[in-house]
């Protein structure tokens, strides 16, 4: 299928999920998240830069706060740092999270911390966890189209783990893969974790 395709498809898939569903999925997914051994690998490392996006709720989005507030909790040493989009450029200058951060919601209601300081260079994280509407095994994904995963994406080192979330298991293939397309390194879905 065409990433138009199940773009579409895959909005809906989500629409039809009730919010206890999507956050019994998103704590399911952060279990299997701090039980993953080449993730664990990377976040005791000292000054571990973790990426993450903030849930779009009424999109039904993978929930990351139990992630962030685990981190937070359990791996104080751990930089944490989210994104606001930037519509006129389509980048995503990254900021630090803070358990006190005053986040504000953007246009399409996704929580965003404050840019008053430097951005967090890409070069500098460690792993990123990246929003997606539907995958493939071959680490593919379809996102809403705006291609600010895939620009983010290719400024990160090459040993940056790049893992995807999703509440739901992969489709069997996406076509027409472009050249900028960044592939995930695993994508982690409530039964099941799948490396590529
Ligand atoms: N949490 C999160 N942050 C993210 C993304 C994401 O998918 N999830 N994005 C991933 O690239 C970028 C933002 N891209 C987005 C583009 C469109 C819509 C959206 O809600 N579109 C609606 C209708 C448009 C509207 O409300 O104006 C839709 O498609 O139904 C959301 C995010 C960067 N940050
Ligand atoms: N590194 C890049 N530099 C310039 N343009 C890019 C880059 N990466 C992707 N694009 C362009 O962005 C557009 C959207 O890409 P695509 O359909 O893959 O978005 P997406 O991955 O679904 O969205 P998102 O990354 O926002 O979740 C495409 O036309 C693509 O050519």
């Amino acid at each position: 299928m065409t990433k138009a395709q199940l773009r579409a498809e895959y909005k809906q898939k989500r629409a039809l999920l009730t919010f206890e569903a999507v956050s019994a999925m998103s704590q399911q997914l952060a279990d299997r998240f701090f039980a993953d051994e080449e993730i664990q690998h990377v976040l005791v490392r000292p000054a571990a830069v973790l990426h993450t996006f903030l849930p779009i709720v009424r999109q039904h989005e993978v929930d990351t706060w139990p992630i962030i507030r685990r981190i937070w909790a359990e791996f104080t040493h751990v930089r944490v740092v989210a994104s606001i989009t930037d519509t006129a450029t389509r980048t995503l200058p990254a900021f630090d999270l803070f358990p006190d951060t005053v986040l504000v919601d953007n246009r399409w209601g996704i929580p965003e911390p404050p840019s008053i300081d430097q951005p967090v260079p890409p070069g500098k994280f460690d792993l990123v966890l990246v929003p997606l509407l539907a995958f493939d095994q071959q680490g593919h994904r379809v996102g809403y189209g705006g291609g600010y995963y895939d620009r983010l994406l290719a400024q990160c080192r090459p040993d940056c783990l790049k893992i995807g979330l999703s509440l739901f298991d992969p489709v069997p293939q996406i076509e027409a893969i472009e050249l900028t397309d960044i592939a995930l390194r695993a994508c982690i879905c409530p039964e099941h974790t799948y490396w590529m």
